[in-house]
């Protein structure tokens, strides 16, 4: 009987799950990977083995099944006696000021983390309800749940100030970052890989459905591109990134939009959706540009690409700035490990900095993809929130390995 882990990462657009087998209480070895997709009234649920290869593909009602239930009635099934589940992880997307190493869920914990919903209101109850499922369905389980904005404590205190009155800073509205689980992951992967970047001054471009830029400087976060909210920086597949505030005081007072109109507008209907017209996926876009034969549409579609390409290049500028200067940069996520083309016009417009991409290295999506004379050396590294959180729960559950 193999003693497994099972790591829940709840993320905007899906919900994603590893499984884990724990040999000799340290050693990690990934056995199952899965992910629980959302569509209006269904959800898809997928899962492959250590292989990569597909074991199950199914779509259910949610009126019919619940998908964390339908999770764990699959895996009785599928581990027919033969894993021993000893521990959960989680993903939580915000810890406040108060959580920032990883703990084990109770009763008054949860209270605490739900408290802070409104600072991240779409994705605190989207990363919280596994963890309520789990107290559900399987409540002898220990949890324990790591912080997405931890990485960015180190960020000076005076970049985590947000200019609006005192009494909004008292009352937690500040700068905290986010993505920080794949920054760790990358900061550590680094050290080991490419030790010179990791301490570097490199920027790690985490472009996935949600996106942000992390400034890493001697290994450690020095500044990032979300700030208070998930909405901050960069332009996301639905999400609008950094706008001029006015905007939506525009929105208030010509079109009395309220709070859901607001949220609807910035957190699902911006971004690539807003801009394109078509998707917020990445994939769908640059199908589109090949196959669209009218012009406007084309035309929408390009400038989504161009505006998403144009803010990242922005962002690195003022990255490398406040880090005073860059030694590299490292693409990572469902976009930033795929997509060539969009690493391929950042690269370029950042070569009067002496960056010079290496294209064949680039269409290869190899793991550098600067040529040796670059003056800032480019990786493509995939993230593993999954793994890190993993690391997180082993010494929670030494005893029971
Ligand atoms: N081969 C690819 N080329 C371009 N974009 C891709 C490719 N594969 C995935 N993506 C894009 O990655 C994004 C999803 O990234 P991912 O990191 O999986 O997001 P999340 O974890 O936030 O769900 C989507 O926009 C998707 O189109
Ligand atoms: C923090 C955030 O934006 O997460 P995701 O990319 O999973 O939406
Ligand atoms: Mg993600």
């Amino acid at each position: 009987m193999s003693n497994v882990v099972i790591v829940f990462n709840a993320g905007s657009s899906s919900l994603k799950f590893t499984i884990f087998k724990i040999e000799k209480k340290s050693i990690i070895i990934k056995l199952i990977k899965g992910r629980i997709e959302y569509d209006n009234e269904t959800f898809h649920f997928l899962a492959s083995d250590h292989n990569d290869q597909l074991i199950t593909q199914n779509t259910f009602s949610t009126k019919n099944k619940e998908p964390l239930e339908y999770l764990f009635s699959w895996l009785s099934e599928h581990e027919q006696g033969t894993h021993h589940i000893v521990g959960v992880g989680h993903r939580i997307v915000h810890g406040g000021a108060d959580f920032v190493d990883p703990v084990c869920v109770t009763p008054e914990l949860l209270k605490q983390l739900e408290s802070l919903t409104p600072f991240a209101p779409l994705h605190q109850p989207q990363t919280l309800a596994p963890v309520h499922a789990i107290t559900k369905y399987r409540p002898q389980l220990p949890q324990i749940v790591c912080f997405d904005t931890a990485f960015h404590r180190s960020i000076p205190d005076i970049a985590q100030l947000l200019p609006l009155p005192r009494r909004y800073g008292e009352k937690g509205v500040r700068r905290y970052g986010f993505h920080g689980l794949s920054y760790d992951f990358l900061s550590q992967r680094l050290q080991l890989i490419d030790p010179e970047l990791a301490n570097g001054r490199t920027i790690l471009a985490h472009l996935g459905s949600g996106a942000s830029l992390c400034a890493l400087k001697h290994g450690k976060s020095f500044e990032t591109t979300m700030g208070f909210s998930t909405l901050d920086g960069l332009m996301m597949g639905s999400r609008c990134g950094m706008i001029d505030p006015g905007a939506l005081l525009y929105m208030i007072k010509e079109e009395n939009a309220d709070w859901e109109t607001l949220v609807n507008t910035l957190y699902h209907q911006s971004g690539l959706l807003g801009v394109s017209g078509i998707s917020t996926d990445m994939r769908v876009l640059r199908e589109r540009l090949i196959t669209e034969t009218d012009p406007a549409i084309r035309k929408h579609v390009q400038q989504a690409l161009s505006l998403s390409a144009y803010r990242i290049v922005e962002e690195i500028g003022a990255l490398a700035a406040v880090m005073e200067g860059i030694d590299g940069l490292v693409f990572t996520a469902g976009i930033g490990e795929h997509d060539a083309e969009l690493r391929q016009t950042i690269c370029l417009a950042l070569s009067w900095l002496g960056l010079k991409l290496d294209t064949d290295a680039n269409q290869k999506n190899a793991d550098i993809i600067s040529s040796p004379s670059s003056t800032i050396r480019v990786r493509v590294e995939p993230t593993h929130e999954e793994l890190i959180i993993c690391q997180n729960v082993l010494p929670f559950i030494q005893d029971a390995l």
